[in-house]
């Protein structure tokens, strides 16, 4: 009996297959700041399995569909579903716990805690014991914590940072330290990752290990959406890629399609 249940949670803990795979579906979305239009109908899908690259220039609005996907925007029209539901009304932390997790364009680590503590404060989004329990310290509270270590520790494993669980953020090189963010958005458990400019600033070894992690996080059942300028990045990992320039749409297709279309070329990619 103790066998088969460390058996049970050794796959809990350590294999990320996540269950049946979202599906994130974006339908005429407009999003307006005052005069500006920063999203003007913009519609496609993350599909099921899929790593999808959002590319364009600067101020294209690709943060902007982060922040409505995450429920920090408010769009002035169209919807937002996910799993088959719409994700209207629903705010930041409730659409974490549907499972859409995401870093940042600026990596916004608690520089002052450890690694693993960093991403045991993802997993505030799982828990279940409530403040009676926290405050009496009863056994399932205990229970509680050791689970959310343990299942931090699994998501450090999986970036490849287990040694740096007690190393303190602020003290881990800078390639560590986005490395960590990814980690962080992992130990929420998600079925949908959103990565904004995850290797800016990395070099190119880096880079290519952010490749191969990327890569796993995919294959492990997570849906991934991307925003980066890195190219060589983009090109080699997405499976399709959405371009958007002022906030429209203009191109959406596999690298090979985008990458020679007219409309891509002179907004963003040039000759
Ligand atoms: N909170 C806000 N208030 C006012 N304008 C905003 C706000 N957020 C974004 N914008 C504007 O919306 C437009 C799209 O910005 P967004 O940050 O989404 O672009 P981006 O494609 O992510 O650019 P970058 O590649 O530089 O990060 C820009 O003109 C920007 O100035």
């Amino acid at each position: 009996m103790i066998k088969r249940q460390n058996c049970l949670i050794f796959v809990i803990f350590f294999d990320y297959k996540v269950g049946p795979m979202a599906h994130l579906c974006l339908e005429d979305v407009n999003v307006h700041f005052g005069g500006l239009q920063a999203l003007s109908n913009v519609s496609f899908e993350l599909k099921p399995g899929e790593i999808l690259g959002l590319i364009g220039p600067n101020g294209a609005g690709k943060t902007t569909i982060f922040n409505v996907i995450t429920g920090v925007y408010r769009t002035s029209g169209g919807t937002v579903a996910y799993d088959g539901a719409s994700l209207s009304g629903l705010r930041p932390y409730q659409r974490l716990k549907r499972g859409i997790a995401r870093t940042f364009q600026n990596i916004r680590l608690f520089t002052a805690m450890t690694a693993l503590e960093n991403v045991m404060v993802a997993q505030h989004s799982r828990t279940k014991a409530g403040v009676v329990s926290a405050v009496l310290r009863l056994p399932s509270q205990r229970r509680e914590e050791r689970r959310i270590q343990e299942k931090a520790m699994a998501a450090l494993e999986f970036v490849g940072m287990a040694d740096k669980a007690d190393t303190v953020a602020r003290n881990l090189p800078y390639g560590l330290q986005r490395r960590l963010e990814i980690a962080r958005a992992l130990g929420s458990e998600p079925k949908t990752i959103l990565l904004d400019e995850p290797a800016a600033g990395l070099n190119p070894v880096e880079s290519t290990q952010l490749m191969a992690l990327i890569n796993r996080i995919a294959e492990s059942g997570i849906n991934v959406l991307m925003v980066e300028h890195d190219m060589k990045v983009v090109m080699g990992l997405c499976h399709r890629l959405v371009v958007l320039d002022h906030g429209e749409l203009i191109c959406q297709g596999t690298p090979g399609d985008v990458r020679c279309d007219p409309k891509v070329i002179e907004a963003y990619l040039g000759q």
